[in-house]
């Protein structure tokens, strides 16, 4: 099942050509050339080092990426078409393992195959997450530098806030005194929906666990606050338009595009590992080569490959890869162990508004009329993605359910649950309606419990691992369905706002919806509300395309076997190896409960810091 169908169809049509004619893009490399560092992965970590170690005129940095340049691409460029390309020519077009949570379930998971990588594909949400997330992973590391405290001018480097597409005033929707200076470029909706002032208006009104932020990326991690996305002037801002295009005239930084990692190899021919020499290759068939960095190897591959690559060179589970037959280089079972992913369950209902955007999926004039606007001057419904406001709350203290179990989230400004709201049909894995208005709002746990994993099954790079993010597993989880579901229903018919728009739920979410039982008892009966709600979550869960956590850093003194192991020591090293350390949304030692490619970059910007202390280039 295709997780992200939003008029795919239609948007097929405006795909261009990848166009690689920047400069400093090779591929291929000069026979003896010779670097300090090489950069496994050129997505949103990968392209952040590369800029950050290449500011260093002296030291000399390769960058490797398995896809070729975003550039030319147009649904890379415009916000509203990002969903269009899942499945695309630039889509490792991953699909997850069969998952007993969902019925046996099992769907394509998105990851970027490009310069830029998944932030040339993503919904462009900008999260920084709590401030106590990084509060909680220096607590878990023992390394104050990822408290917030100290990781805050790390996320002002990343980004800076920009005027929304439309130029609207934005008092009241952010907050600028909480934005940095940073490349990435950031903005509220510049074609803001009736819908969004409707929500807006309701969190005011209901307040509680609904309560209306001015800006989320500003402490607090709670509230229903105007979406702020990597946009700006109505474009995608993405790693490689952000961190790689503005650099392309530095002379000590080459790109190697289409070129994939196969694995890495010890250079040292005793003791501990030293694993400086990535080899690499242009096809499955084709000839390998390899290249040594005088200085480390960094994995930027992402959540998937990067653990892939390590099992591949021998860096696992020793169990597993001694049935592959490959030779145990360093045995950590954490290896891969510990994917987390936000399960999502889409909502829809009918709407009597006739102000929603349905019409660009069901005419292919209004289409073409909103592409050819964008096209003239970057205005219009295309400089958005489709959505403008989220929700982010917690599951309160005196619920049953901590009564069997630990909090899930960093703390207490961290979210267990989130909503986003479209002002239309969203589709997930199905054809919208071909008439008709709709609100869609895409309920999300945000601090699941489940874990899953990524295992290579075969020796080659080219086959794609298990992925088994293991979505509502634990009874958490499957609780937490049922709560965020009910708390939007709850919100949905109290607040008055609402009332307007005539929603009724669509679809499957028709006889999920059943009135509450007198008796509590009935409720888990197979016609009580619980069980029914429980099962639209199993038969319609999807991700939000959040996974991390499959390399987690921890405490730099604890060993592969004791309870705070991780894979990595506090500065992102491989433990047991020399010359290896990994950077990209692999590394989270939690789960992070916002969308995550904020906290990618800043992971990345300190990440880029501790590099150049440990080499003496700051
Ligand atoms: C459809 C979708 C929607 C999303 N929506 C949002 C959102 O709205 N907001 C948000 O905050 N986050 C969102 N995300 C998540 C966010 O984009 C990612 O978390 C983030 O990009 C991860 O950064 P990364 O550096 O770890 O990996 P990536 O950005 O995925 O980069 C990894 C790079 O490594 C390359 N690579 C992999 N294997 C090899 C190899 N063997 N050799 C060479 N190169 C290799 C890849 O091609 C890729 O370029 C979304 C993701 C997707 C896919």
């Amino acid at each position: 099942m295709k997780t992200y169908t939003l008029y795919s169809a239609l948007a097929s049509v405006v795909l261009a050509n990848l166009d690689s004619a920047a400069a400093r893009i090779l591929t291929s490399l000069d026979q003896g050339a010779s670097y300090d560092f090489v950069i496994v992965g050129g997505g949103v970590a990968g392209s952040v080092l590369a800029n950050r170690l290449s500011e260093v005129s002296s030291v000399n940095v390769l960058l490797i990426e398995a896809g070729g340049s975003p550039n030319g691409n147009l649904a890379v460029e415009v916000p509203f078409l990002g969903t269009s390309l899942s499945g695309s020519a630039i889509d490792w077009n991953y699909t997850i393992t069969p998952q007993t949570g969902l019925n046996g379930r099992s769907f394509e998971l998105t990851r970027g195959k490009v310069l830029g990588g998944s932030s040339c594909l993503n919904l462009m949400t900008w999260n920084r997450c709590a401030n106590d997330l990084y509060d909680h992973w220096a607590y878990l590391s023992g390394d104050d530098g990822w408290s917030w405290a100290n990781i805050e001018k790390y996320y002002l480097k990343t980004s800076r806030l920009v005027a929304p597409a439309d130029g609207h005033n934005t008092t009241g929707q952010v907050t600028p005194s909480a934005h940095g200076d940073g490349p990435v470029e950031v903005s509220v909706a510049g074609f803001l929906q009736p819908l969004d002032s409707v929500v807006v208006t309701a969190s005011k009104q209901t307040g509680g666990i609904w309560e209306f932020s001015e800006d989320i990326n500003a402490g607090n991690g709670l509230g229903t606050t105007y979406m702020q996305s990597s946009v700006g002037e109505g474009k995608r801002s993405h790693a490689a338009s952000a961190y790689l295009d503005p650099i392309a005239n530095r002379t000590n930084l080459d790109i190697l595009i289409n070129t994939q990692a196969t694995r890495l190899i010890n250079v040292a021919t005793s003791g501990t590992p030293d694993i400086r020499t990535v080899e690499y290759a242009q096809s499955r068939d084709g000839p390998r080569s390899s290249i040594t960095a005088t200085k480390e190897v960094i994995l930027s591959a992402g959540v998937i490959a990067s653990p892939q690559l390590l099992q591949l060179s021998g860096i696992g589970p020793s169990d597993l890869l001694t049935t592959l037959n490959i030779t145990t280089l360093i045995s950590n079972p954490l290896v891969g162990a510990g994917l987390v992913d936000h399960p999502m369950i889409p909502l829809y209902f009918t709407t009597n508004s006739t102000t929603t955007w349905d019409p660009v999926l069901q005419d292919t004039n209004v289409f073409n009329g909103d592409l050819e606007r964008w096209q003239e001057n970057q205005t219009g419904l295309f400089v958005d993605s489709p959505a403008d406001v989220q929700s982010f709350w917690r599951i309160p203290e005196g619920d049953g359910v901590w009564s069997s179990g630990e909090d899930t989230a960093a703390g207490a400004e961290s979210a267990h649950l989130e909503s986003i709201w479209v002002n239309a049909y969203a589709p997930f894995g199905s054809a919208p309606p071909s008439t008709g208005n709709f609100l869609t709002v895409l309920a999300a746990i945000v601090s699941p419990s489940s874990r899953g994993s990524v295992l290579i099954n075969s020796t080659s790079a080219f086959d794609q691992p298990l992925i088994d993010p293991a979505l509502l597993t634990t009874p958490f989880d499957t609780y937490a369905a049922v709560k965020v579901i009910r708390d939007i229903k709850s919100f949905l018919s109290t607040s008055p706002a609402f009332g307007a728009l005539g929603l009724e739920p669509y679809g499957d979410l028709a006889s999920a919806f059943v009135e509450l039982a007198s008796n509590s008892s009935e409720e888990t009966t197979s016609t009580g509300e619980y069980t029914k709600l429980l099962k639209y979550a199993v038969d319609h869960s999807v991700t939000v395309n959040h996974p991390m956590g499959t390399l987690p850093f921890s405490s730099s003194s604890s060993t592969n076997s004791s309870s705070e192991a991780g894979v990595l020591d506090s500065e992102l090293k491989v433990k047991g190896a020399k010359g290896l350390r990994v950077v990209d949304a692999s590394v989270f030692p939690s789960v992070a409960a916002c969308h995550i490619q904020a906290v990618v970059y800043t992971v990345t910007e300190r990440a880029a810091d501790l590099i150049k202390v440990e080499y003496g280039l700051i």
